[in-house]
């Protein structure tokens, strides 16, 4: 049996359903990878957890449900100690990152994941601040860039549960990728959907988040710049092109009319939020992300209110369209341990 000791930064919609997962998984963990994964240190924004031998999940969770701080958990709580502090000062064998997504500095998982990276430690993210305005940096500093150096992986942060790092970098491996098309966010697309069928704003993006789905801040949701994070994320993961969101044209969702939805239902289609990145030639790429009205043609016309969906070209691999349904956050903290397998496998 292997013992791989973790930290995990960020107890919110994404932290908590991992490390439930982690709880009901835990026999299967070891019967089929011979892995435990012990959490030695979480982190919210009230501060730190840490025990060496591993802290109780059930009181982590307990504390996080009753919306408490874990820093206030007895003999093993640290008010105050950052994420930071505890990568640096906590030993352990594994980050997985789940603050919330910050587009101006990517804080605080920025500097958190740097950190882990340079003091060896592999890193798992589900936020997108720190690969959308680092990710060159991270890049270099983990595997990705360096062989040798720490793992570093984020398939949460560019789809959730929809796997289109894996397949994007993993499947269509040699093809010449085309135009690819998706629907990156899922509290936009269920907004326009409940718009569509006469609810109002206010009450969709209620439905949001309270399935855990919304960003913290769910302007990003709705301004177009958690999708146009995503497809910054899979321009330079998978396309294999450096990108910034400064290269995204982003046009968001509340703009959009009544009647502009009608007259995509009329035609068997709907409006999605399209995040597009289109191949120029000679190695350029044109990205951008707007409210689109699709007829009953195109591969993502029929995407459900809870689903999310994806189409990748390629010259060698053909045309391969990704839909997933999800229900809340979960997805994310299944997607974050797929992961965390892939950097320790059997
Ligand atoms: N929700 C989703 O469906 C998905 C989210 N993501 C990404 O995952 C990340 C987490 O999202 P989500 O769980 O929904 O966000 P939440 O707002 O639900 O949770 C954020 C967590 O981070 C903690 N936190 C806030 N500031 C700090 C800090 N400075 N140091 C340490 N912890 C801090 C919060 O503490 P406290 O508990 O005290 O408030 C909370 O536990 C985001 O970056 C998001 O973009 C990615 C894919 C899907
Ligand atoms: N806010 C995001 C969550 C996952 O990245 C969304 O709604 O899709």
């Amino acid at each position: 049996m292997r013992t791989v000791r973790f930290l995990l930064t960020g107890l919110g919609n994404v932290g908590v359903p991992l490390l439930e997962i982690l709880q009901s998984r835990a026999s299967l963990l070891l019967e089929r990878y011979r892995l435990e994964l012990l959490p030695v240190g979480v982190a919210d924004s009230g501060g730190a957890a840490v025990s060496p031998n591993g802290l109780d999940l059930a009181s982590v969770l307990e504390v996080k449900r009753a919306k408490g701080s874990v820093a206030s958990l007895p003999g093993v709580g640290r008010p105050g100690m950052s994420g930071r502090a505890l990568v640096r000062d906590v030993k352990a064998d594994l980050l997985l990152e789940a603050t919330p997504t910050s587009l101006k500095d990517g804080q605080p998982g920025l500097d958190i994941t740097r950190d882990a990276l340079m003091r060896g430690m592999p890193a798992v993210l589900a936020s997108k601040g720190p690969l959308v305005l680092g990710y060159a940096e991270l890049a270099a500093l983990s595997d990705l860039e360096s062989p040798g150096r720490p793992a570093l992986r984020f398939s949460g942060a560019a789809g959730a549960a929809m796997p289109l790092v894996s397949l994007g970098r993993g499947d269509l491996a040699l093809g010449k990728l085309g135009r690819f098309e998706g629907v990156l966010n899922n509290t936009s697309h269920l907004l326009l959907c409940r718009m569509a069928e006469g609810k109002t704003y206010e009450a969709a993006l209620a439905e949001a988040q309270a399935l855990g789905i919304a960003e913290t801040d769910p302007s990003l949701d709705l301004d177009g710049w958690d999708t146009a994070s995503k497809l910054v994320i899979l321009a330079n993961a998978v396309m294999r092109v450096p990108t910034t969101l400064t290269d995204v044209s982003v046009t968001g969702i509340r703009g959009v009319t009544r009647a502009e939805l009608d007259a995509a239902r009329a035609k068997g289609g709907q409006v999605l939020l399209l995040a597009r990145g289109e191949p120029l030639g000679g190695g350029k790429w044109e990205w951008s992300v707007r409210p689109t009205g699709v007829d009953a043609a195109h591969p993502l016309s029929r995407l459900g209110a809870m689903e999310m969906g994806a189409v990748f070209r390629s010259d060698l691999h053909g045309v391969n369209t990704i839909i997933n349904a999800e229900q809340g956050a979960r997805g994310t903290g299944a997607a974050m341990l797929k992961d965390v397998l892939e950097i320790f496998p059997d």
